[in-house]
């Protein structure tokens, strides 16, 4: 199958942008040539979560789906990807992600948390909502692998994973619906680093409640474990190949840069948007934390109970409860009442504390189990 590179099907211009011809002028056949057509693959040459998750983003909001379908594959350089509606902090190990450099993502559509990786390969299935079908998209997908290895024993479900022999998942499913257009989107588990992959979708935190969404665990397994003569080309091949079979399309896999501004106009602005901590943690639904921890200082400890509301990430509510012989209740109390209206972040809550401890002149004693109270609170973020 042929790799073309869109950028050089473009002529450059924003006003001879063949994606926006699509979009506005999508009757001209003159001008399409092959974007005119009913099916068309692209592939990504960026691996950053952010890149390809705007990418998305911009075809669903600006290419007309009704007369074309669009196949899109992408892979990541490691990072987490939560669903829509999900808690973070339920979620992941924020905490080791964090000592990692590994970023945390939360895309478009709904369901449970994954995690990406070069051995990771996604697709989005772009059609008109009447076309949506992800049974079939997910029979490219096996059919695909199965054209290549026919011993392959590969099956999807009832939730739309797929499962290799019958009991481990090598992909996941989730969908965004739109008024007249939709987007299925899968992954496959080529080969994975799971011995990152379990520890970062294991939460650190404890006591939290929340009705987000939780996702359903199972036990994964790498194709390539399977089958070691695979490789990760090959099977987008087989998939670009699949899919124009099974829809009768004919459409070479061309290559395209999410980050070309000329390509896709606005689409850095969509990734910055999905960079921000307030899409990323500030639309986890209304939560509360309500934790209890033992404080040392010198010879003195005490048991800390502590209770957060979280509503968009920001602390609504809070309150402590902990011995006054240890931390007079004025103290803790005006603590609680600085805190609310500060993000439920560690770095914001780090320059918070320190603020505090500047404008509240406590004595030494005070002040060293205020910064442990602080410690064992930031480190529940
Ligand atoms: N990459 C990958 N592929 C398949 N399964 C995975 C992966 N990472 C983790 N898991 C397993 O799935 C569950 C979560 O399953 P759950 O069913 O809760 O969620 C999903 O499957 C969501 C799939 C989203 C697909 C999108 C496509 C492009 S962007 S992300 C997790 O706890 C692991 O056990």
């Amino acid at each position: 199958m042929i790799t073309r590179t869109v950028r050089h099907m473009c002529l450059g211009t924003r006003s001879h942008n063949r994606w926006l011809q699509l979009r506005f002028h999508s009757t001209s056949p003159a001008i399409f040539e092959d974007v005119g057509k009913a099916g068309f693959i692209i592939k990504s040459s960026s691996t950053n979560v952010f890149e390809n998750l705007a990418l998305e983003d911009w075809i669903h909001d600006n290419v007309d789906l009704q007369k074309r379908s669009i196949l899109y594959l992408w892979r990541n350089s490691s990072a987490v990807v939560i669903g829509r509606h999900q808690n973070p902090w339920q979620e992941c190990n924020l905490r080791l992600m964090r000592q990692m450099g590994m970023p945390l993502a939360r895309r478009r559509s709904g369901g449970g948390t994954v995690f990406h990786d070069l051995g990771n390969i996604n697709m989005t299935f772009f059609t008109s909502k009447k076309k949506y079908d992800r049974h079939r998209n997910l029979s490219v997908v096996t059919s695909a692998l199965k054209n290549l290895r026919p011993g392959l024993d590969v099956q999807s479900t009832e939730r739309f994973d797929i499962l290799l022999n019958g009991q481990y998942k090598i992909s996941g499913t989730a969908a965004k619906l739109g008024r007249t257009s939709a987007y299925h989107h899968c992954t496959l588990l080529c080969s994975a680093d799971r011995s990152v992959l379990s520890p970062v979708l294991k939460s650190s935190f404890q006591g939290i409640k929340s009705n987000a969404t939780p996702s359903v665990p199972s036990p994964v397994k790498n194709l390539f474990d399977e089958d070691p003569t695979l490789d990760s080309e090959t099977i987008m091949t087989a998939l670009a190949c699949q899919y124009n079979r099974e829809f009768g399309f004919d459409s070479p896999v061309h290559e395209v840069d999410p980050g070309d501004e000329d390509c896709w106009p606005g689409i850095q602005k969509m990734a910055e948007e999905l960079r921000t901590w307030e899409w990323v943690y500030g639309r986890t639904p209304k939560f509360s934390v309500c934790t209890d921890f033992h404080v040392h200082v010198g010879s003195s400890n005490a048991k800390v109970t502590f209770n957060l509301d979280i509503k968009h990430g920001i602390i609504e509510n809070c309150s402590m409860d902990m011995p006054t012989e240890w931390l007079p209740k004025n103290v803790s109390d005006e603590f609680s009442s600085f805190l609310k209206g500060c993000k439920y972040c560690p770095n914001e809550m780090a320059a918070l504390v320190a603020a505090f401890l500047r404008a509240t002149h406590l004595g030494t004693e005070s002040s060293s189990r205020m910064y442990c109270l602080c410690e064992n609170v930031i480190a529940n973020m």
